[in-house]
């Protein structure tokens, strides 16, 4: 797993007007979400990560080494990142072709190119539709081919910027499988998410953005807790934690299955 140190990150697009203000933040192996309102920064913030954009001061180390130094192909076969929209992603037209070109381009032999790809498709749910014209899938199949794109990569870091949006319940699902499977394989995983349900039921760690800053930083569980800072950065609780609040309870309650196995720890039948 890549070791990631964000110093004192501060960024803008134009300089009078900074995006990021000061943020220090270093990622161990907890799977990290971050979350936040529209405009808060994210999608920049994990663009610095990867190295598609500089920092205005401070600094991003990745293993060490300063990404200001380093080029983003440099830093391509150590950070994968999905971006939010499939079609900013894929250029080839048939899904294999697109899934084998990252592992070529970090230099897999077209062999092992071949191994990761399909096992990336498998993973997805994508199998058969190897050779088929990635335009021709529905937005949520397009999604699928840009995650396995990055999986098949196998690099240390995986980045999503909004997994799920466009995912139905199934598809939700095969993405929580996805980050747990990596998590297990000692990967870091860091995904922006605007779906509280599926950060409590996937994510270990959450970070909260609000207006280019870090608000909050903690296990996810202690994240939830703070409803009131939650409420500054414009975001609610899971729907899980919320119906055990106004329930009566004063313990946070991530998912269904944390509130079900409280209640029967406490002798009642469910
Ligand atoms: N390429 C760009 N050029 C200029 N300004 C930009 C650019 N990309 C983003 N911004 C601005 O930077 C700010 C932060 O945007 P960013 O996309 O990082 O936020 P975000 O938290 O990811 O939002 P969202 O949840 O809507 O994706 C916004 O005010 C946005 O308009």
């Amino acid at each position: 797993m890549a070791d990631i140190q964000v110093k004192e990150l501060t960024f803008g697009y134009a300089e009078s007007k900074p995006v990021l203000q000061g943020i220090s933040l270093s990622f161990d192996g907890r799977s990290t979400a971050i979350i936040g309102q529209n405009g808060a920064g994210k999608t920049t913030f994990v663009k610095l990560l990867k190295g598609l954009l500089k920092p205005t001061a401070g600094d991003v180390l990745i293993d060490g080494q300063n990404t200001r130094e380093a080029t983003v192909a440099s830093l391509a076969g150590r950070i994968g990142m999905v971006f939010q929209n499939p079609n900013d992603q894929i250029f080839k037209n048939k899904v294999l072709d697109e899934v084998m070109f990252g592992p070529l381009n970090i230099g897999m032999s077209e062999g092992e190119a071949k191994e990761h790809a399909e096992a990336a498709l498998a993973l997805v749910g994508l199998c058969g539709l190897e050779q088929e014209n990635p335009y021709d899938l529905s937005l949520s199949e397009r999604k699928m081919v840009a995650i396995a794109s990055i999986l098949a990569m196998d690099t240390g870091v995986v980045i999503f910027d909004e997994p799920t949006i466009a995912q139905d319940w199934r598809g939700r699902r095969t993405i929580g499988s996805i980050i747990r499977g990596l998590r297990e394989r000692g990967k870091l995983v860091i995904a922006i998410l605007h779906d509280m349900d599926f950060v409590a039921e996937y994510f270990e760690r959450t970070v909260v953005f609000a207006k280019g800053r870090v608000l909050l930083d903690g296990g996810t569980r202690e994240v939830f807790a703070k409803e009131e800072c939650l409420r500054a950065a414009y975001l609610e609780p899971p729907h899980v934690t919320q119906l055990c609040k106004s329930l009566g309870y004063n313990e946070v309650f991530l998912t269904a299955e944390d509130f079900v196995s409280h209640v029967k720890g406490n002798g009642f039948t469910v």
